[in-house]
């Protein structure tokens, strides 16, 4: 059974990384910590000096083999000795993280803790063998990534789906079919952290996204058997190495709360891990509930608060540049030094796990039953109820038939005693008769009447009844289905610890075999290769923004044609993403040096930045190809002779900037952006002017990215949103700003205005949730391709992701809001001073000539703020004592009556409502997020950037 629990705190290590070859560079270098080996000082200048002392802090010169030495080990030994562990590391992006867990595998003497644990678990376990007689383990790995709150495996092929997390009182969290995978050397670790790795670049290409986004998880399992006198022991241990998403996003969200109020959950783990650690630190908490909030929290409960002893790894930047999120996460370490957990030696038996979980299964398949039986009964009463209903209904059908036949008989009678022919006995005798019907018809109908009052009443309980009824079966529906998750959890669970060496080994070769085919389904093969060519062949590899996953997918190019695109039946690099069309190009290997790329006529591809032209282009050691909006390649010819320096880390920056340059402006506004250019050239200069075609080629290709988004979505679930445009709008001091604007459908000018964003704003928090959005549709599309809109609109989690395409949120509006004000305010102290000054001399010409120089001026939009210039005139007024009338038109210019925003738009005014060159104000009222309208003074113009 297990031992006794032991409390202990969570050790921390903080390490700081160097500066970066960028920071250098650009005079970013500049030193805001000093360390020693407990402590980091923060040295600033503007604020007292912090200082914070740690476990262990390491300083950009700490080698990984220390940092290993120092906390990989203790974990090692801990599993070792059957205690379960986590280490997890914590930072904003850049800071290391994946550095410091993983590292370059290639590279021994650069492998992170992850590696090298490893590899000293399995010469550990062999030694073990060796020294101790009956000594046997057996070794699980498993891989998974937390990306917008949805759990993926990373080790298994295709599109399986998120998972969920359980938690187990006694075995803790579990993720019931997560892949988990026998490991019996380094090697095959490695194999597993390559194809996991290929993995998430996959994903993170394919929607546009960066490892620092997501979280990380890799867990190893160690099973272990050690003979004893008198029997053998069995114990276990689970140690998890977590690499965290950036953490900087965390605060940015929280501050903005914009992303979390979208619903956004990229970061929601994060804050969660933030919220989860303050509730920890405070004193006599017992219960978190936040923990259930998350995945990663619910995750790492027991890493956090139970049976495990955890390290953190909180990594820092040196920069004086990141000050402020190294103190963020200096302060979380610090909480993070206070939590206690309580690890427990895990020595049960195998035999006494699995009866243990038979009989809980037997537990849970009795409440299943009695869950049934309930159904059943609730199924019953509701029926009963149904005809209960019925028969009211058919009641109020006879009074109803009743009422109609007295009408008919009165009717009847009537007709009767007006007719001319008829006979007086006849007549009597059907009155008779008629009246015998009348009678009996009537009193039914009382009856019915009494019946009525009752049943009215009896149909109001019977409608209480049945909304408790159909609450209860809804609860019950959940209560079933969880014990159905439970049920199917432990047999997952029993079935894992009940493997054999056979199973075990079985297991490992089936799933070698899956990946490798998963793999050739993707074009990382060698398949048609002799394989002494493979290390002479060409090779296409992937740079990537996030050092980890940069170079994780390498294609063989074999000599011949290898054609690239989406289709995996006629392509053998099979890629999908934005603009990855079925067949987008050809590769043609002549001899494994001389290269050449041809388009076929699909999709996107660019050579060095530069869209490859029809007659198709020589290729080079070292030229980028970029495939798509999404895939940068780096071609790597081994053949080459004097071969160019590797990969740098700035490669991906280098090809975007190589494609900035290259880009044109989609022709559609190509006229409009020359227009902007010329105005601004002669209004604010050449720098300005080259910033603005910068701008706009940014603008442009963010434009045909979300477009290509929405033409992969139905109308229906793009919140009406067509088309998103590049626009050009001119601020108060008549600076242009580069935006996207989305629009919905309309006629001609009449395309109303669903949203406004600045270029990098859009780029960076509007883009990345139309990928998140366009790869949960993907995902709906493949688990019921039948009816998968349908679907999309029925699923309540994804109310809040039309919202994604469309808000007004040019930060710039804010900005103008105060800025109106501030006019107004400034509007009414020159008001107050004329009316203080009205009864001296009236300065007319004086207040005029300045009122009116400056309407001139503003609508020219000369580089001055228009509230600067009243300030000013204010206070000449007021200095000069000099009182005028009124302010004629003035307020007009700044108050026309305000309108709704969508007629504004769709009006025309707003785009081409002014004359060419012209800067004009206006007042709209722009619905925020939230959907409430605000009023606010835009003197913004939308340049008429359409050809014709
Ligand atoms: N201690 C270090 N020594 C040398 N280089 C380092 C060190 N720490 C980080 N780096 C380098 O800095 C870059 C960024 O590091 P890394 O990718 O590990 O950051 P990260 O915190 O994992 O970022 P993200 O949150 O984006 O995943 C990498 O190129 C890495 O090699």
């Amino acid at each position: 059974m297990a031992g006794d629990s032991e409390a202990s705190n969570i050790r921390v290590a903080v390490r700081c990384r160097p500066f970066s070859a960028r920071e250098q560079s650009e005079g970013e270098a500049k030193n805001a910590l000093a360390c020693t080996n407990n402590a980091v000082q923060v040295l600033e200048s503007t604020r007292m000096p912090k200082s914070f002392t740690y476990d262990h802090v390491f300083g950009c010169s700490d080698s990984q083999e220390a940092i290993f030495e120092a906390i990989g080990l203790h974990l090692l030994d801990n599993a070792m000795n059957a205690y379960n562990g986590c280490i997890f590391a914590y930072g904003q992006t850049g800071s290391g993280k994946s550095h410091s867990i993983m590292g370059d595998v290639q590279n021994e003497a650069e492998q992170g803790i992850l590696p090298r644990a490893c590899t000293r678990l399995f010469s550990r376990i062999q030694e073990a063998r060796q020294e101790e007689s009956g000594f046997e383990a057996t070794v699980l790995a498993s891989y998974l990534e937390i990306y917008n709150e949805k759990i993926y495996d990373l080790l298994t092929g295709g599109d399986a789906g998120e998972l969920q997390v359980r938690n187990h009182p006694d075995l803790g969290p579990i993720v019931p079919h997560l892949t988990e995978c026998p490991v019996e050397s380094f090697e095959e670790a490695h194999e597993l952290l390559d194809f996991g790795a290929k993995r998430r670049a996959v994903g993170a290409t394919q929607m546009n996204a960066t490892s620092s986004r997501s979280h990380a998880v890799f867990t190893l399992q160690v099973r272990m058997v050690t003979s004893r006198p008198g029997g053998h022991i069995e114990s276990q241990a689970k140690v998890h190495f977590v690499d965290l998403a950036g953490s900087e996003r965390q605060k940015k969200t929280g501050a903005a709360g914009e992303r979390l109020k979208e619903g956004i959950g990229i970061n929601l783990s994060l804050t969660t891990l933030g919220r989860v650690i303050s509730e920890l630190t405070k004193p006599g908490t017992r219960s978190v509930p936040a923990f259930r909030e998350s995945k990663l929290t619910l995750l790492l409960k027991d890493a956090l608060m139970g049976n495990s002893r955890t390290e953190l790894l909180a990594c820092i930047s040196p920069s004086l540049f990141n000050l402020e999120e190294t103190v963020s996460t200096l302060e979380f370490a610090a909480r993070c030094k206070l939590v206690k957990t309580s690890a427990v030696k895990n020595e049960q038996s195998k035999t006494d796990v699995i009866q243990r979980l038979t009989d809980e299964k037997a537990v849970i398949e009795d409440q299943l039953r009695q869950e049934r039986l309930q159904r059943e009964e609730l199924s019953r009463q509701l029926q009963a109820l149904e005809e209960k209903q019925k028969a009211a209904e058919r009641a109020l059908e006879e009074k109803k038939d009743i009422e109609e036949q007295l009408r008919l008989e009165k009717q009847h009678e009537m007709e009767h005693q007006l007719s001319h022919c008829a006979e007086k006995e006849q007549l009597r005798q059907e009155k008779e008769k008629a009246m015998k019907v009348e009678a009996s018809l009537t009193k039914r109908l009382a009856e019915l009447a009494q019946q009525e009052h009752q049943q009215r009443e009896e149909a109001r309980k019977e409608l209480e009844l049945r909304c408790r009824l159909e609450d209860e079966r809804k609860q019950q529906k959940d209560r079933e289905a969880e014990l159905l998750a439970q049920l199917d959890a432990l047999k997952g669970i029993q079935e894992s610890i009940a493997l054999d060496e056979a199973q075990l080994a079985a297991r490992r070769e089936e799933q070698h075999r899956q990946r490798e085919a998963e793999l050739a389904k993707l074009g990382m093969h060698f398949v048609g290769m002799d394989l002494d060519d493979v290390p002479k062949a060409p090779k296409l590899v992937n740079l990537h923004p996030d050092p980890a996953l940069k170079g994780c997918l390498v294609y063989s190019l074999p000599m011949g044609e290898t054609r690239i695109g989406a289709d995996p039946q006629r392509c053998r690099v099979a890629l999908s993403g934005l603009n990855v069309a079925e067949e987008v190009c050809a590769v043609e290997n002549a001899d494994n040096v001389a290269l050449s790329v041809r388009s076929l006529g699909e999709g996107l591809v660019r050579v060095n930045g530069c869209v490859v032209p029809e007659a198709g282009q020589s290729l080079q050691d070292g030229d980028r190809l970029a495939i798509g909006r999404a895939y940068i390649f780096r071609l790597q010819v081994p053949e080459a002779g004097a071969s160019k320096d590797e990969a740098t880390p700035d490669d991906f920056e280098h090809a975007l900037e190589e494609i900035s340059a290259c880009a044109q402006i989609n022709p559609e506004w190509e006229n409009g952006v020359q227009k902007a250019m010329l105005l601004v050239k002669s209004d604010f200069g050449d720098e300005a002017a080259n910033k603005l075609l910068r701008q706009a080629k940014r603008a442009s290709e963010a434009c045909e990215m979300a477009n290509g988004v929405l033409q992969m979505m139905p109308l229906k679930l793009t919140d009406g949103v067509r088309r998103f445009e590049l626009s050009i709008l001119f601020n108060a001091q008549g600076l242009p700003e580069v935006c996207v604007v989305a629009r919905r459908s309309g006629e001609g000018n009449c395309q109303p205005v669903a949203g406004i964003w600045e270029v990098e704003h859009f780029w960076q928090d509007r883009l990345p949730p139309l990928f998140d959005f366009l790869t949960t549709f993907q995902q709906h599309l493949g688990a019921d391709a039948d009816d998968a809109h349908g679907d999309m609109e029925e699923t309540p989690d994804m109310h809040w992701e039309s919202r994604v395409w469309s808000d007004i949120s040019i930060s710039d509006f804010r900005a103008l809001l105060a800025e109106r004000e501030e006019l107004l305010r400034n509007l009414k102290s020159v008001q107050e001073a004329l009316d203080t000054a009205q009864a001296t001399r009236p300065p007319r010409g004086r207040v005029s000539s300045v009122l009116s120089g400056w309407r001139r001026q503003s609508s020219w939009g000369r580089s001055f703020s228009p509230a600067a210039l009243l300030r000013a005139s204010t206070s000449r007024l007021k200095a000069e004592g000099s009182p005028s009338p009124k302010l004629p038109q003035l307020e007009d210019d700044f108050q026309p009556p305000p309108r709704d925003h969508n007629e504004i738009f769709s009006s025309g005014e707003w785009s081409g409502g002014s004359q060419k060159g012209q800067r004009c104000s206006k007042q709209a009222k722009l619905g925020t997020n939230a959907g409430e309208l605000q009023a606010i003074s835009c003197i913004y113009l939308e340049l008429p950037l359409q050809n014709g």
